[in-house]
């Protein structure tokens, strides 16, 4: 009799936290301290009192919406609408998205289009992009002056930078009721297991997310454990890239996150992924390496990264091939 080696099945913890709220009206020498423990511990944060005004962001929401309406085949029509293929290496999802470059030009280009998105799709978002952009550059400067680089501009600079590579996505995840239980659906979101956006780390600098009041966002802080993330429509959810673990030379985390799909509503979130230029050497400032903390990554372009990032599946560990062998 041959006896089969028993599957291990991989049982998933549900816990849900409340993040680290960060209020940028705070004196600055504490804020920059909570941004960065917030940053330390937890690799996301929520930052109220932003600065980016309720009007901008529910122009840029609105336009959305009404894109994600359209008939199928009218959607279809934009190179930048993907539904159900995450990237281009077999990854899958419940979910529905737009991906574009957050660069002037190809923001304007949908004037000429206007045909196929809503007419005020590139005002709108530019709108966005350009207040995401201004809190993603503050919260940076305020990371920089938290670690003591005496150089505070040091990573702003690259995403401030006229070639630098940021993107804007638009995900939108239809309801979708949980597996499991088809016929009467009773799950609150935070049980659904429908995975929307399936389980991975942002590769860039920094992430500004900002979704509707329907949750679904979970991080992982310990293998085997999701966080479910509470939505707040108010704040922006901030979350640390690869390449800013590697530039504070380990001590910010990328940390690892899904987005499952609600039974009932329908959820939009939208991410601005600040990145830097492609030729930009990605490495840590002198004063984040020292005998007791050695560099734990080789210096590499985003262009590498991005390269390597782009033929990988989207839950695969990339940063861990930038390794320096003794870390
Ligand atoms: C499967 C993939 C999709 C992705 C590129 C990748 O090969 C691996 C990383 C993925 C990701 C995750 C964060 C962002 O949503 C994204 C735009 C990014 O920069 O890296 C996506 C990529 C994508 O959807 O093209
Ligand atoms: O929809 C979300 O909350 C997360 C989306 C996400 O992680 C991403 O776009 O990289
Ligand atoms: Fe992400």
């Amino acid at each position: 009799m041959v006896l089969l080696s028993p599957i291990p099945i991989r049982t998933e913890k549900i816990l849900p936290i409340k993040l680290p709220v960060v209020d940028l009206s705070t004196e600055r020498s504490m804020l920059t301290k909570l941004i960065v423990k917030a940053c330390e511990e937890y690799g996301f944060f929520n930052v109220i009192n932003h600065g980016v005004s309720c009007d901008t962001v529910a122009k840029m929401e609105e336009a959305a919406f009404d894109f994600f309406a359209r008939p199928l085949p009218q959607k279809k029509q934009l190179p930048i609408y993907g539904c159900k293929n995450i990237g281009f290496n077999g990854d899958m999802g419940e979910i529905e998205y737009l991906l574009l470059s957050a660069s002037p030009p190809s923001i304007a280009h949908f004037n000429n289009i206007s045909n196929v998105v809503p007419s005020n799709f590139s005002c709108s978002v530019s709108a966005y992009r350009d207040g995401v952009r201004e809190l993603a550059c503050e919260i940076l400067e305020l990371m920089a002056e938290g670690l003591g680089v005496p150089d505070r501009w040091f990573l702003s600079r690259l995403i401030r930078d006229v070639d630098s590579d940021s993107v804007l996505r638009f995900n939108h995840y239809p309801p979708t009721l949980n597996k499991h239980c088809k016929d009467k659906d009773m799950s609150p979101s935070h049980t659904n297991t429908n995975v929307g956006f399936g389980e991975h780390s942002d590769p860039q600098i920094l992430t500004i997310l900002r979704s509707n009041d329907v949750g679904g966002l979970q991080i992982s802080l310990q293998d085997g454990v999701w966080n479910p993330v509470p939505p707040d429509p108010s704040a922006f959810c901030v979350n640390v890239g690869d390449l800013l673990q590697v530039m504070t030379n380990g001590r910010f985390v990328s940390v690892r996150h899904r987005a499952v799909t609600n039974s009932h509503k329908s959820r939009m979130s939208v991410a601005y992924f600040g990145g830097p230029p492609l030729d930009a050497c990605i490495v840590a400032p002198s004063v984040m390496v020292t005998p007791q903390r050695p560099s734990l990554f080789k210096p590499f372009t985003w262009a590498e990264y991005k390269k390597v990032t782009y033929s990988m599946r989207l839950g695969e560990r990339r940063i861990d091939l930038f390794r320096n062998c003794t870390s």
